[in-house]
């Protein structure tokens, strides 16, 4: 059986059921790059789920190319495990082991996990059937991400919010942050849009630690964040619900607030 089970955003986050298929793996590799889980310990896990069992921290190299293949040979002769931050298949790469496993006929169980997809939207306020599509800010070092800020302003054409995830690259010690993102959104932004609209800043959302900030775009780089990981919601027109939200619960700063209260326009 290969059971991929979803972590959460946070240790707390572990369903009964995530813990449950994890007492029953012989074997479990935890996927360490696809996300950062600041409070992830792995004392903590093998309390939970019993130290009698191998645990693997598994880089990329482990669990994409041909290693997909030993892992699927190793589920069709003992119970693998693969624990993934957030959900294990939202913006992962691991339909590819799903698959080679269902065609070789190993059995496979899905254990859902919170994801950045569901808080973003409920810790916010933002409306979840508003968000348009999602996209990843890479970091520019070969070539410009154009085609982000051209997501961004179909969304907004559409009047859909962005859900807007940050570029990690954990074997290189790198994750971008809040006012890195701003930087590049607003060198990139040929409209000149960007820096009116509100954004909401997410960063460590779900843990202790967490931070949610709304704000102009361009003013969200004058707060503190805790370390990554860290999103951005661009906001489109926000619904008086929505907008009451944002001031409420993200912090929205006053003036904003009555200005898009009465405003027809927006930004
Ligand atoms: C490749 S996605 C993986 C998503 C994960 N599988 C899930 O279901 O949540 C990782 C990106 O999601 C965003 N993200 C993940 N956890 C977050 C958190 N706790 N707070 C803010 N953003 C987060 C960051 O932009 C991060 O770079």
């Amino acid at each position: 059986m290969l059971y991929f089970i979803g972590l959460g955003l946070s240790i707390n986050h572990l369903t009964l059921e995530a813990i449950d298929a994890l007492r029953n793996a012989d074997k479990v590799y935890i996927d360490t790059y696809t996300n950062i889980v600041p409070d992830f310990s792995l004392d903590k896990l093998v309390g939970l789920v019993g130290e009698e069992k191998e645990f693997v921290m598994a880089k990329r190299e482990l669990l994409e190319g041909k290693n997909i293949y030993y892992i699927v040979e190793e589920a069709s002769k003992k119970n693998i495990a693969i624990l993934v931050p957030g959900d294990p298949f939202i913006a992962t790469t691991h339909d590819a082991i799903r698959v080679e496993a269902l065609r070789r006929g190993v059995k496979i169980r899905v254990v859902n996990g919170l994801s950045i997809y569901s808080l973003a939207p409920s810790r916010t306020g933002l409306q979840a059937y508003r968000f348009g599509k999602t996209v990843t800010l890479v970091y520019p070092d070969y070539f410009k991400p154009y085609s982000t800020i051209e997501t961004i302003y179909d969304n907004l054409d559409r009047n859909l919010h962005t859900l807007l995830l940050l570029d990690l690259k954990i074997e290189e010690n790198k994750a971008m942050t809040i006012p890195e993102a701003i930087d590049i959104l607003i060198e990139l932004d040929e409209r000149r849009v960007l820096e009116n609209i509100i954004g909401v800043g997410l960063a460590q959302l779900g843990s202790s630690m967490e931070k949610i900030v709304a704000d102009r775009l361009a003013d969200l780089k004058k707060y503190a964040y805790p370390s990554p990981p860290h999103s951005i919601i661009i906001v489109a027109k926000p619904h008086p619900v929505e907008l009451d939200n944002l001031y409420y619960v993200c912090g929205l700063p006053e003036h904003l607030y009555r200005r898009y209260s009465v405003s027809k326009t927006y930004p």
